[in-house]
């Protein structure tokens, strides 16, 4: 691209040095420069981009953007920014020629069934045969390859290269799972959005937002991102059983469509029924009401798929042709998903790390809960993260009747700190505090009798537990699965 073009995007104070003509590619990481390519320096929470500016040279970097003149060895053109975390956004859309404006954007956002959500409505428009991408939590999903990312929502650069990648292999839509952090962040600059999504917001993610407050309003930037660009036909898709979305309600210009199942919506869910593997409802919609049967499991199921369902009928599909879409649809990774096993044991794998979530996921299993039979509930939190959710995240484990309390990414911190906090908000004697988390899995197995149901909550899809800095291999299923063998056969 020629360089000149690209940074008459960005507002500059000054640019030292002689301009290439063309730059072939922009990084923010001077580990992975290619040559002839311009180099961002960014302020991280751990080092600061401006340090590896040199480096960035060295691989070949022909322009560096920075906030201040820096003194480098080479044949270099320095443009000197005010924010360069901001031209990052504006830089990175205009390169890849804005490559959202092209694709219906739906972007997903709360504290929790983002990655369900997401999820759901990929499967649906592949069921529908479109070509969909998804990014989130689990990785970039473009046509059934999974890429990994570091980040639920990742930086702006990467953004806008994902999101060229899904328009390059004709993606009719880009689903993304955006994170709090990634909005306040503004890892999400330069992204047009057409729909966007609100599940719920309850306690997460205080470390980094201070307040609930402040965490609220990161959220709400989404509904204001969606613009003002009447031309296009954009929605905000909305909880109505949450009282934040009456505030993002007031962040937008576009249309709203609310769902639930309590208050006033124009998607609704009626006469709910559980099972351990089926879940019916009517859904009351503005052309009628249909009967729905799905594998998706747990009330909070039924919100997500609401939810997906406003999103089709923004863009016009019918309802039949969504209903069969939503009695098709697998249930989705690690979220309340049912163990393969033949041990006298229902056994669940779920992601709940949230105390609201942690009461979905139990009141999910309740429903078909036999008097006679435990529910037990294994939960763990990650060590160096938002500490203040562990109290309440016992609190609402206790409505099982056993808890097995453990570690998620225990990292650096020592178990028994993060079990200790953990335990100060049982309501209940019956649990245990067992730091180890494969030692947990192998506990809750053995207090389990037939007909038990035991949920192991937090790890959902991940397959590894991070102790330290070293990502060891880990499966809740696979250790409870042999754990149970052992005791029942
Ligand atoms: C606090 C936070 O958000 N940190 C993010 C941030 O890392 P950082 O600030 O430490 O970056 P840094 O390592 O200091 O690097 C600064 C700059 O120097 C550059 N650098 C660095 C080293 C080097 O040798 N050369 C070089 O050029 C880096 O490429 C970068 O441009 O920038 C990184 C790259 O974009 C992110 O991966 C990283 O997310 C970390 C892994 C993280 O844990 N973030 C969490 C808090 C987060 O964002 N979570 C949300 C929500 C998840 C949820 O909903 O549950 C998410 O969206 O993932
Ligand atoms: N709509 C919902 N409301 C409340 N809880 C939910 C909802 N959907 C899923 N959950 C619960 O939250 C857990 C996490 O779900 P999911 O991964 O979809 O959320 P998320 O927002 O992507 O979370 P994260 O950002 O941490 O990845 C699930 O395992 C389930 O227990």
């Amino acid at each position: 691209m020629y360089t000149e073009e690209l940074i008459s995007a960005i507002p500059f104070k000054e640019i030292i040095g002689q301009l290439p003509n063309t730059i072939v590619d922009i990084s923010i990481d001077s580990r992975s420069v290619q040559p002839k390519s311009l180099f961002i320096c960014i302020k991280g929470y751990t080092v600061d981009g401006h340090d590896y500016a040199q480096k960035a040279v060295e691989m070949g970097a022909t322009v560096i953007v920075t906030e201040r003149q820096l003194q480098l060895e080479g044949e270099i053109a320095q443009i000197i920014v005010q924010d360069t975390n901001r031209a990052l956004g504006i830089l990175a859309a205009k390169f890849f020629d804005y490559p959202s404006t092209d694709m219906t954007m739906i972007g997903v956002t709360g504290t929790n069934g983002k990655t369900s959500v997401s999820g759901i409505i990929h499967h649906m428009l592949i069921g529908m045969g479109e070509k969909s991408a998804v990014s989130g939590t689990i990785g970039f999903n473009l046509n059934g390859i999974l890429y990994e990312s570091a980040n639920t929502t990742s930086d702006a650069l990467s953004t806008q290269q994902m999101i060229f990648r899904a328009k390059m292999e004709g993606c009719h839509a880009m689903v993304m799972e955006v994170s709090s952090h990634g909005l306040a962040l503004g890892r999400l600059a330069g992204v047009d959005y057409d729909i966007a999504v609100f599940t719920n917001l309850t306690h997460d993610h205080l470390d980094f937002h201070g307040t609930m407050e402040e965490y609220g309003n990161a959220k709400g930037l989404l509904f204001s991102q969606l613009g003002q660009d009447f031309t296009k036909n954009k929605y905000a898709v909305l909880n109505s059983d949450d009282p934040w979305s009456e505030k993002y309600a007031k962040m937008t210009s576009y249309p709203i469509l609310t769902y639930g199942l309590v208050n006033d919506a124009v998607f609704k869910a009626e006469n709910c029924c559980y099972d351990d593997n089926l879940t019916t409802f009517d859904m009351v919609t503005p052309v009628g009401t249909f009967p729905v049967s799905m594998q998706l499991i747990g009330e909070f199921n039924v919100y997500n798929v609401l939810a997906a369902t406003a999103v089709f009928y923004a863009q016009g599909y019918e309802m039949d042709v969504i209903i069969e879409q939503i009695e098709d649809l697998a249930p989705v990774r690690g979220r309340m998903e049912k163990v393969k096993t033949d041990l006298p044991l229902k056994i669940f794998i779920d992601y709940a790390h949230t105390p609201d979530a942690i009461e979905k996921a139990i009141n999910a299993a309740l429903p078909y809960k036999k008097p006679e039979n435990k529910l037990i509930f294994l939960v763990g939190t990650g060590g160096n993260r938002d500490k203040s959710k562990r109290p309440a995240m016992a609190e609402k484990a206790s409505i099982a009747d056993y808890v097995v309390l453990t570690t998620d990414d225990p990292r650096f911190e020592e178990y028994d700190s993060i079990t200790g906090d953990l335990a100060k908000g049982m309501l209940h004697e019956n649990y245990a505090c067992i730091g180890d988390r494969a030692e947990a899995v192998r506990h809750a197995v053995s207090v389990a009798d037939p007909g038990d149901i035991i949920i192991f909550a937090g790890k959902g899809h991940e397959d590894y537990q991070i102790i330290g800095n070293t990502k060891y291999p880990h499966s809740d299923a696979e250790i409870a699965i042999e754990a149970g063998r052992l005791k029942f056969v």
